[in-house]
């Protein structure tokens, strides 16, 4: 109704004229046999032209069946355009709003928590019956339009006709409802599965791993796997149909018996003179609007109710509340060069554990980074550098302790708020598939077109060659998904991811760098990280690196281990310490002599 209000009130209307023009057409019949059999029986027919002009009751009867009998084609033309408009409005409606709630989700844990997953691949799942979901309404009030006046007929006949025919019929639109609630608890439950399939496709039929996926030769095993989950969910859904349609089955042969009782009752009518031959008529008639608006009731409607309770996800989507806890104060001071990290950014007594997860990644972190401070995170893999980060973007919140910035703390911000105020590199970068320019300047869109802005954080990351070489410089599109799309290298992509984060750089006020060099060349590296040395003066910056030699460029190194903080000065100082630092880096050199 929000969607496409006009065209559910125009579709409404014209399956409401459609649906009672069947009736109209048999009881009219039912009129025109009447008369005839009353005229062949008290005259004969010369001239049937006459005869029928002259019998004015005849005469309109067939003129206005004849009438209903045009417009019925033109109607079901006119619902169809209709139809279709609704059917393509509700769809797009819908999916804006969805991708519109996942989009803006400031909890990146719709992205990793199971529970929540579900809830996206039932979505998705439901979105795509959205069109179905709208010719199944149409179809069901076609049903019910066809069957109130049909049955209504029938009780012309006797008082117990529509009885018999509505309380006959209802058993089986019960069971098939009952069975179709439980093929779709089936469905919710099976919904960790069909991610599990999801996960395969994407592997058997993803970009990301067509290489590997071939050179290692794993088709047949993750086919096989895909296979077997389908197998699963195939089984278990199969035993509900088929105890449905058998249950279905025996209560349509009551349903059949209840059309079948009225049919005999009026035979016998007419041959005791009680019904004439029109009601005989009108009966059959009566009988196949009803059989045949049942049909639409017992699967439109058993389908209308299937396709709704698959669309539910849905709406559980859209009221889904994010569970990073609410802000408590909201920060408007004015974004560019606020000096708000004059006070610079205290972690303390912080422990973290993902969501979903009882394994504590940090734990007990207490760290002071001041004003203008360059911190670089070291330590093994899985020690939670990453994390760290992530907790200083508040993409998630501490389980324990908190995080001040400029001393407030960071759940009083609006995330919004926060994150414009923050440039980020990421270890696993976005690769936009649309142009050079907008892969730079979604970075800090009011810069989008600001060619000096582009054209300078692309000199700084030495993209400068690589993009005049392009046949359509900054218009390129990049991506090989694309009509005429360029793809680039890995390094170039980071360099790329490197240019937006300078762009936004001037108006951020923490620079956040995860691996942001992992793909680039040793004197590229370098370059960069002189750029952000200068760039990031007056700016607190936290770096995550493995490269040791960069390292030495901070002010201050923290060494991370098992999620704590277990050794923590600047180069010199760690090296003197003779500690995990000092092993790690003279393990490193080693291996370049
Ligand atoms: N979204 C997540 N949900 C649950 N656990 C996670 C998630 N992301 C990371 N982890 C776990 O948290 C731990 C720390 O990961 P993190 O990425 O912070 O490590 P890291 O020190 O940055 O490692 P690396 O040097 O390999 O990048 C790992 O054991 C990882 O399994």
């Amino acid at each position: 109704m929000q969607a496409a209000p006009r065209e559910l009130r125009y579709v409404t209307i014209l399956t409401l004229f459609a649906g009672a023009i069947p009736s109209i057409v048999v009881w009219l019949n039912k009129l025109i046999i009447d008369d005839i059999t009353k005229i062949l029986s008290t005259q004969t027919v010369e001239n049937p032209v006459d005869l029928v002009t002259s019998h004015y009751s005849l005469l309109y009867s067939i003129a206005i069946l004849l009438l209903l009998n045009l417009f019925a084609d033109s109607v079901g033309t006119i619902t169809s355009f209709f139809f279709a408009t609704l059917a393509d409005r509700v769809q797009g409606f819908v999916e804006l709003k969805v991708l519109d709630k996942i989009a803006n989700f400031q909890d990146i844990a719709l992205f990793e928590s199971p529970d929540l997953l579900n809830i996206v691949q039932l979505t998705e799942k439901g979105v795509l019956r959205l069109k179905e979901l709208s010719f199944r309404l149409v179809q069901t009030l076609q049903g019910f339009f066809i069957f109130v006046p049909a049955v209504l007929l029938s009780a012309s006949l006797a008082w117990w006709v529509p009885f018999i025919l509505f309380s006959c019929a209802t058993p089986a639109l019960y069971v098939d409802m009952k069975y179709r609630k439980l093929s779709w608890r089936a469905e919710e439950t099976q919904a960790p599965i069909a991610r599990e399939m999801n996960l395969y496709k994407m592997m058997l039929s993803g970009e990301a791993y067509a290489k590997e996926l071939r050179l290692f030769h794993l088709q047949s095993l993750l086919l096989e796997r895909w296979k077997g989950l389908f197998q699963t969910m195939f089984k278990g859904m199969e035993k509900i149909r088929r105890r449905g349609s058998q249950e279905i089955f025996a209560w349509s042969l009551l349903s059949g018996l209840g059309i079948a009782l009225p049919y005999v009752y009026i035979v016998f009518g007419v041959l005791a003179k009680k019904n004439t031959l029109g009601d005989l008529a009108l009966y059959s008639g009566v009988i196949l609007q009803v059989q045949r608006s049942l049909m639409f009731l017992i699967f439109g409607g058993g389908e209308l109710y299937d396709v709704s309770l698959a669309t539910t996800p849905i709406f559980q989507l859209l009221e889904l509340k994010p569970r990073l806890s609410p802000q408590t104060k909201n920060f408007l001071t004015p974004i560019p060069h606020s000096p708000l990290l004059s006070e610079g950014i205290q972690i303390q007594n912080l422990s973290f554990s993902y969501p979903n997860s009882e394994r504590q990644i940090l734990r007990d972190i207490n760290l002071t980074i001041k004003p203008n401070e360059m911190i670089v995170l070291v330590g093994e893999n899985g020690t939670g550098k990453t994390t760290l980060a992530k907790l200083l973007c508040r993409l998630y919140d501490p389980s324990a302790g908190n995080i001040i910035w400029n001393n407030q703390d960071l759940r009083d911000f609006s995330i919004e708020e926060l994150r414009k105020r923050i440039a980020v590199v990421m270890q696993d970068y976005a690769r936009f598939p649309t142009t050079v320019r907008e892969n730079i300047g979604f970075g800090y869109l009011p810069d989008i077109q600001n060619h000096a802005a582009i054209t300078e954080a692309i000199a700084e990351t030495g993209m400068t060659k690589v993009i005049d070489k392009l046949e359509n410089g900054l218009e390129t599109l990049l991506g090989k998904q694309l009509e005429g799309g360029v793809d680039l290298s890995g390094g170039q992509w980071q360099r790329l991811s490197i240019a937006r984060a300078l762009l936004r750089l001037s108006h951020a006020e923490l620079v956040i760098l995860d691996e942001p060099t992992a793909n680039l060349d040793p004197k590229t590296e370098n370059e960069i990280y002189e750029i952000f040395r200068t760039l990031a003066k007056g700016r607190i910056a936290v770096i995550v690196s493995h490269r040791l030699a960069l390292a030495k460029l901070a002010d201050r190194i923290v060494v991370l281990e098992h999620g704590q903080i277990i050794e923590m000065g600047t180069h010199d100082e760690l090296m003197r310490l003779e500690g995990q630092y000092h092993l790690m880096f003279t393990r490193q050199a080693s291996s370049y002599k």
